[in-house]
């Protein structure tokens, strides 16, 4: 049988400390487990001069608009995307309730050492020597296990709106696939678009990912980070961030431009494996949280990909390809030792 995307996660062990959030109910000052020295966290914020572009999913021109952007940030606000705005603010009010909890209740929910969903800290904490402000709760699949250790008389509403959001995440992010898969062959005069998609036949099977971030108010937000920065791993990104600023994503040569909310918008960006599908074309999103005095931030984040088994590659049209090929599997398990040098690892 295909592995799921949650046992591909489940080779590595942690230790409690990469786990256990901390307790930001009780805390007033920043602890000096989360305090980040320059030389950690070197690189500063430009002034808020540039922005993400807008982009209709029904505009004619969308095709063209997503290549410019996948080509300029890997990454744009994505509206009129056909998510009733009533269910993105269910799951944002269930995620509140999650993590207004008391943390020992949280803690029933804890993801275990070897374990990939349930409540904890970044995933990508054992990289860094200092830790994140902020707790996450993951789900793949049915969030049913880890929702009865939270509210064992009612999860049932919190895992349906979970369900029916994975479920319009899912056929969203097979629309946005197809559009820049298109968006990939606009300039291949030459190339039959269809036949190169119809031979990818397990993308329409692909797997998706629910993250559920909080980054609470934090005593000294000059001194913390919200998430230390990274590229998501699969093909692309569909993520909810409620009225609190605190994404910024990193251009080479410009810095750290911050991506502040538009409202009604989802933001959507591009993972490791779009990098080497479009053999380096579109750029991964190298992208970072800070966090906020006065302000609780929550994103939801919806990470898709194709079935683990499957075999990721530049796409044919691409006779150079500068990467080879991976299983998602072998990528998901080179990324967890090695991180943002998974990808170099895998150039031609
Ligand atoms: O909270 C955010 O805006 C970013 C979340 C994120 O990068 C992630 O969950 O991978
Ligand atoms: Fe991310």
């Amino acid at each position: 049988m295909a592995t799921s995307l949650s046992e591909a996660y489940r080779d590595t062990t942690l230790q409690l400390k990469h786990i256990i959030p901390l307790d930001f109910d009780s805390i007033h000052d920043l602890p000096e487990s989360h305090v980040w020295t320059t030389k950690d966290n070197l690189l500063s914020e430009k002034p808020d001069v540039l922005s993400i572009p807008v982009i209709d999913l029904n505009a004619l021109n969308a095709t063209e608009l997503v290549r410019n952007a996948c080509q300029k940030w890997g990454m744009f606000h994505l509206i009129n995307h056909g998510i009733p705005l009533r269910l993105v603010e269910e799951v944002e009010e269930h995620a509140r309730r999650l993590f207004g909890l008391p943390l020992e209740r949280k803690l029933k929910a804890l993801r275990s050492p070897s374990g990939a969903t349930g409540y904890g800290v970044a995933r990508i904490s054992p990289f860094f020597s200092k830790l994140m402000w902020h707790e996450g709760f993951t789900i793949m699949g049915s969030a049913v296990d880890h929702a009865k250790e939270l509210w064992p008389d009612e999860y049932e509403e919190f895992c349906d709106t979970m369900d029916n959001y994975q479920k319009k995440m899912k056929s969203l992010a097979y629309k946005i696939l197809l559009l820049i898969l298109k968006a990939l062959e606009v300039d291949d005069k030459n190339q039959n678009q269809d036949q190169e998609i119809n031979c990818t036949p397990s993308f329409y099977q692909s797997e998706g990912a629910l993250q559920l971030n909080s980054y609470p108010c934090c005593p000294n937000p000059n001194r913390a980070v919200g998430l230390a920065p990274h590229t998501d791993s699969l093909l692309l990104t569909i993520l909810h961030q409620n009225d609190t600023n605190g994404l910024q994503i990193f251009q080479e040569g410009t810095g750290w431009v911050p991506v502040p909310p538009v409202s009604g918008a989802l933001v959507v960006n591009m993972g490791d494996l779009m990098h080497i599908i479009s053999n380096a074309h579109f750029p991964t999103v190298y992208h970072r949280v800070v966090p906020n005095e006065t302000r609780h931030r929550f994103s939801i984040a919806y990470f898709y990909g194709p079935p683990t088994d499957s075999i990721i590659a530049p796409l044919s049209k691409f006779q150079i390809p500068c990467f080879r090929p991976v299983t998602l599997k072998e990528y998901i398990s080179l990324k967890s030792k090695h991180l943002e040098k998974a990808l170099t690892l895998l150039r031609n």
